[in-house]
């Protein structure tokens, strides 16, 4: 105990473990690394849409699906009781109620989390400015989910509603065996069957949406004439019908399904929920993610890689989690430290696997003043993501100025990168890429037209 003379009393006893460590966690670095990135596998192919045949235009850029928005948000879903609000807590260092027993939460709570990225901070050690504004990733406690709440049970449609605002899901999972803690299914764990539930009750709520939707627009066909609008009221419904197919007959998720661009423009007036992507989150003990052997995870991979393959799955444990946020960062690498050198908590790698999983990427704008990552979706033009900073800078936008974050890490400085001509004036048809250090340049007249 003597070892660790900073820790409080209450800390000391959270963080038990500290001081005497146990030589399964000693022994654990090498298969943390290999636990925790087993899953990690190949990027997101069918996410970006891969492409129906009959959309292979290769001038044609694949529409995302989801809201066109910079502000998008993440929710942490799952059955009750599972850890669903431990974990929020650690990842946006919020305190809202985490206990045992079910439906602790009800009312949907907001917190956000600044994205770790080393470009941002290289940046910040470049120009040392005043003030440094890193990406920040926003993140929604949800209340659980139980069997039949597409149906109304537990907290049904409530539930389902605010699922249906947000933009990504951490779907969190209980992986974890402790007769102490609740178990709404029969108090039993068992991850696959859990899984199964949540994404059955997202599929029934959608295809409950697919056939009201269904439903409105072949009154509206039945009415005669042949407007315009009757016409594209019918290109819609055929749309509804083929995705009403999938979710419903053949039982699938939207977010696997290859959609042309002109069905995802319907399907994201629909905010469908199976639609939205996935990050698996399996909370295991505390000690099985320290020694790198879950029982269930194996399972949870396979049924993820058979299901969603490309999907990643972050084993991690919000007991730990919660452990470590206890402790200042001094304690807490201390902790780390005497649990041998790979420990070490997935809460970095869970936040910018959320960020990215939302198409999300970054500029960045840096000078002394201020160094300060922007979030756009990818696929973003110069003059929108000028717009990000102020609607004038869009209005009047003249021209971008860009650096790759890589040359000006490797000539060190800007004037560097100017001198080596690699300091680039981009137009309006400029896709920005992720990681440009961007400076607009715009004019606009007082009236509001550009000059
Ligand atoms: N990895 C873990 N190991 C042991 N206990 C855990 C673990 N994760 C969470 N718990 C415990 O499970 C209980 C439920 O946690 P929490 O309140 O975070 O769940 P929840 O999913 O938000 O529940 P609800 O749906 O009721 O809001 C708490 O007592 C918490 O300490
Ligand atoms: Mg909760």
């Amino acid at each position: 105990m003597s070892k660790c003379p900073a820790l409080s009393a209450r800390r000391m006893m959270l963080a038990a473990p500290i001081c005497g460590v146990r030589t399964s966690l000693a022994t654990s670095s090498a298969t943390i690394r290999q636990f925790s990135t087993t899953a990690l596998v190949a990027a997101k192919k069918k996410a970006a849409g891969g492409g129906s045949k009959r959309n292979s235009g290769k001038d044609e850029p694949k529409l995302l699906l989801g809201r066109p928005s910079n502000n998008l948000k993440i929710g942490v879903v799952g059955l009750p009781n599972v850890g669903k609000s431990t974990a929020f807590n650690c990842i946006t260092s919020s305190n809202v109620l985490a206990a045992n027993y079910p439906f602790a939460t009800i009312d949907p709570t907001e917190g956000r989390v600044a994205v770790p990225d080393p470009r941002f901070d290289f940046l910040c050690d470049l120009y040392q400015p005043k003030s440094k504004a890193p990406a920040y990733l926003t993140c929604i406690d949800i209340a659980g989910l139980v069997r039949g709440a597409a149906s109304g049970a537990g907290l049904g449609n409530a539930f389902l509603a605010n699922i249906s605002a947000v933009d990504g899901l951490f779907h969190l999972t209980r992986c974890f065996v402790d007769d102490d803690i609740v178990h709404v299914e029969n108090n039993k764990v068992d991850p696959i069957r859990d899984l199964g539930i949540i994404h059955d009750e997202l599929r029934l709520k959608d295809a409950e949406n697919l056939t009201r939707r269904k439903a409105d627009l072949e009154k509206v066909m039945s009415r005669a004439g042949q407007t315009p609008e009757i016409k594209a009221k019918k290109d819609e419904l055929e749309v509804v019908k083929k995705v009403y197919d999938w979710v419903a007959e053949q039982e699938k998720d939207v977010r696997v399904g290859q959609w042309e661009n002109s069905e995802i423009e319907v399907i994201n007036t629909l905010q469908l929920l199976t639609a939205k992507p996935v990050i698996y989150l399996a909370n295991v003990s505390e000690d099985e993610y320290l020694e790198g052997n879950n029982r269930f995870l194996r399972d949870v991979q396979a049924w993820v890689g058979e299901n969603y393959a490309g999907d990643t799955v972050i084993p991690f444990s919000a007991g730990f989690e919660e452990k470590l946020s206890e402790l200042s960062s001094d304690e807490r690498a201390e902790y780390l430290s005497l649990l041998g050198d790979g420990a070490k908590s997935a809460l970095p790698e869970i936040i910018v696997s959320g960020y990215r999983n939302l198409n999300l990427i970054n500029f960045f704008t840096a000078g002394p003043g201020e160094v300060r990552a922007w979030t756009i979706r990818q696929g973003t033009k110069a003059p929108q993501a000028a717009g990000v900073i102020h609607t004038d800078f869009e209005r009047g936008f003249i021209t971008a100025e860009i650096m790759k974050l890589a040359d000006l890490q490797a000539l060190k400085s800007e004037a560097a990168v100017k001198a080596a001509g690699k300091y680039a004036q981009r137009g309006r048809d400029h896709i920005m890429e992720d990681g440009d250090v961007a400076y607009f340049k715009f004019n606009v007249t007082r009236s509001g037209g550009k000059k």
